[in-house]
């Protein structure tokens, strides 16, 4: 007799073996149905082509501008966001032959451990998920954003949200918590957009410069097709993906050494030599105060002619900071503060947009 024959016995041969831990499956609506309520009008269409156009250009030395990636850490108040993008489309207008604005609209947020994971997950910060109800004012905000002539970027980090709006998405990021996912770099192989990919958390430069090269190549894996339903991709590869360097858990990494290895890496690996520098996250501390030392040390090398670093990442709201989230009590929030990330108030990051469109006019 074999040791697991006495358990085989006594397994009831009807019970359930799938689903033991999913307590709901509810209905998603289908990307087509999204898209249809929120198509994407001449304008959007513009915007997105011409943003996504000019992105390029920026990344393959054709357009000496910088590409900065600049916005709240996260969405959580639709309201708030767009009374932000009237403020940043009006200041990119004024530096346009210099900076290439972007607006980070992010909707989906990797937590460390737990928390609320972004506004299509959790549209009414309540712990309700109204995933569908989130997803409508994601694409919304897409849209108003884009209509106002400023082009967006997200963050991909669910492989199943980008059918629901990546049609108005000009600019993408993969986050350093999925830089080394085979899921995540498939992704961005079949993206429209070009993909910004960062270096992990501890700092690691490599995974995302690896990370480029094979979201560069052609992949065949499954997703959804704009119906919802499950489907195989077979993918041409995405040219138009570079690093990010966002600091790391050893500490900052926008210094001259490290992006000057970083771009040797990507020589080494066959790669256009470009990054963009976050000057949050690891290179900041997460402290908006050291999060404008950065910008400033980075506009004064600009200046001074380094031409590796082909744009910046700022997270910046309407008010300086961040506040806590307690589930439930949106109410009690400050209008124009962040619930994730501490960000840049608009004041303090309208200047470091100056102060970054004199470094490009001066170099
Ligand atoms: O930019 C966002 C955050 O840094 C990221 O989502 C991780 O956040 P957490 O460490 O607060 O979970
Ligand atoms: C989550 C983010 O950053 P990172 O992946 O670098 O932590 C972000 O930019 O919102």
């Amino acid at each position: 007799m074999s040791p697991t024959a006495g358990a085989a016995d006594t397994h009831d041969p009807l019970q359930a073996l799938d689903n033991q831990r999913t307590t709901s499956i509810s209905p998603l609506l289908s990307p087509a149905l999204l898209r249809q309520e929120h198509p994407v009008d001449a304008a959007v269409a513009k915007t997105v082509a011409h943003g996504r156009a000019d992105t390029v250009d920026i990344l393959d030395g054709r357009d000496d501008r910088l590409v900065v990636v600049v916005g709240p850490c996260s969405v959580h108040d639709p309201e708030a966001a767009l009374d932000y993008a009237r403020r940043l489309a009006e200041h990119a207008e004024r530096v346009r032959e210099q900076l290439h604005v972007v607006m980070r609209v992010y909707f989906e947020k990797p937590r460390t451990t737990l928390g609320w994971k972004g506004l299509i997950n959790d549209p009414d910060l309540d712990g309700s998920f109204a995933v569908n109800k989130g997803l409508r004012l994601a694409r919304q905000l897409l849209l108003d954003v884009s209509a106002l002539g400023l082009p967006v970027g997200c963050e991909f980090l669910d492989p199943i949200t980008p059918q629901f709006i990546a049609d108005t998405v000009t600019w993408g990021s993969i986050g350093a918590r999925t830089a080394a996912s085979q899921v995540h770099r498939q992704l961005c192989s079949a993206l429209s957009m070009p993909v910004g990919i960062k270096n992990s958390t501890e700092g690691d430069v490599q995974v995302a410069v690896d990370a480029t090269r094979a979201a560069a190549a052609s992949h065949v894996f499954a997703g959804i097709n704009a119906d919802g339903l499950a489907a195989l991709l077979t993918t041409s590869g995405n040219p138009d993906c570079h690093v990010i360097l966002r600091g790391g858990s050893a500490g900052p990494n926008h210094d001259p050494e490290t992006v000057a290895d970083t771009l040797a890496r990507l020589r080494g690996a066959g790669l256009p030599e470009r990054v963009i520098v976050d000057a949050s996250h690891g290179n900041s501390g997460k402290d908006p105060v050291r999060q404008a030392g950065v910008v400033g040390e980075i506009a004064g090398r600009i200046g001074a002619g380094e031409r590796g670093i082909v744009g910046v990442m700022m997270e910046s709201f309407l008010a300086a900071g961040r506040q806590d989230l307690t589930l439930g009590r949106r109410d009690e929030l400050e209008y124009g503060r962040s619930i994730t990330d501490a960000c840049l108030d608009w004041t303090t990051t309208a200047g470091l947009l100056d102060e970054l469109a004199a470094a490009v006019r001066a170099r």
